[in-house]
């Protein structure tokens, strides 16, 4: 169903375009806001079951705990419970994670804290490239987005060099430490995803270069929209690495595809969920494919989600694994590319499903 496009009133677009990086925190708290502003009123492509998505509790949930059981049957139980996950829908939870609940909440202590900055502390931050280190801003890519979306972001990269803003105070330990925590679990579940492919269980460590994986967090904050049904959060989209992690503050608004319809994925306390992205499905040779998302908004509460990026080396050349190719039925589907080059494609251009990987396909 497309959604229709209402034209909120003109004194209050004009006075917001005239502040070219305004956040959509300070729209969202301007005053008697009551519908939005005309560029952003996303809409749905057509058929597309934008309003009553289905709840799904099914979504597969991994206890990372047990990958490193020392007993077998548990072991193996849990690697195919990762191949199943991968393949099925490319979407799961992870608990028993091993990275403390504290860490978890000082790093959206941090990020609150960020986003509360003033404009004028925050535009520091803002950056001009799309590869810069340091990025804050708001929709996707503003400069090229025809549609806003209600979406303020703060993009860090933080490996294998370490960066991080200089505000709020303490934000670098805190980042510093919780990157390195989320990049534990991710070598350890590339292990036994590695392993539910049949592959050496460092197989995927070592091809990707993962002791120099480049590791992006990235924080998303949803302020209250007063017309949800006619904005959009994020649209759907694939993420280009190979794992991200992601938190979230408790309020709902994910959406996965799966199955043909949009699924609301309701946050569980404490645990993470994880996403397999573009090079997972690269490098699997399309056994394991990234999934559409998206992320839609609400008029009651602001939602923050932290998601962290983990990819190769920025220099890897991605490629199907040797041993998942074949001359005959399983042909390579997918050329190479640096990772970075696909990185920079893919932030700067309009975000748009999972177009980055068409350019990879055979
Ligand atoms: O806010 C969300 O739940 C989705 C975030 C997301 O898809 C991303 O950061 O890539
Ligand atoms: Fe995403």
């Amino acid at each position: 169903m497309a959604t229709v496009c209402e034209v909120a009133p003109h004194h209050q677009e004009a006075n917001f375009s005239q502040l070219k990086t305004a956040s959509v925190k300070a729209l969202a708290e301007s005053s008697n806001l009551t519908s939005i502003p005309s560029r952003y009123a996303f809409t749905c492509a057509s058929g597309d079951p934008a309003v009553h998505p289905d709840h799904d509790d099914s979504i597969p949930v991994i206890d990372f705990s047990l990958l490193s059981s020392s007993n077998p049957d548990r072991r193996s139980r849990v690697v195919s419970d990762l191949a199943k996950a991968c393949r099925d829908w490319g979407f799961f939870m992870v608990i028993n994670h091993g990275v403390p609940e504290s860490q978890m909440k000082a790093m959206f202590d941090m990020l609150t804290g960020f986003f509360d900055l003033t404009e004028e502390e925050k535009r520091e931050f803002e950056g001009k490239h799309v590869l810069d280190p340091i990025r804050c801003g708001t929709s996707f890519n503003a400069s090229v987005d025809k549609v806003f979306f209600w979406r303020d972001f703060l993009k860090v990269r933080v490996h294998p060099k370490f960066h991080s803003p200089t505000k709020p105070e303490g934000f670098s330990d805190v980042s510093a430490e919780y990157s390195g925590a989320v990049r534990k679990l991710v070598r350890g579940l590339l292990k036994g995803i590695s392993e539910s492919l049949g592959l050496e269980p460092g197989y995927i460590d070592e091809e990707m270069n993962m002791e120099s994986s480049l590791q992006i967090l990235t924080a998303n904050l949803y302020p209250p929209c007063p017309q949800p049904e006619l904005a959009m959060g994020m649209p759907p989209h694939s993420d280009h690495g190979l794992l991200t992690i992601l938190m979230q503050n408790g309020i709902g608004g994910l959406q996965v595809h799966h199955g043909g319809k949009w699924v609301k994925i309701d946050p569980i306390p404490n645990a993470f969920l994880v996403n397999t992205g573009d090079h997972l499905e690269i490098m699997s040779n399309g056994k394991y494919k990234s999934v559409l998302h998206r992320a839609v908004v609400n008029n009651k509460a602001t939602r923050i989600s932290i998601s962290v990026s983990n990819g190769p080396s920025a220099d890897t050349v991605v490629i199907p694994a040797e041993q998942l190719v074949d001359g005959k039925n399983n042909r390579a589907m997918y050329i190479g590319m640096k990772y970075k080059d696909y990185l920079e494609l893919q932030q700067s251009s309009v975000l748009d499903g999972k177009s980055g990987l068409d350019r990879v396909k055979k």
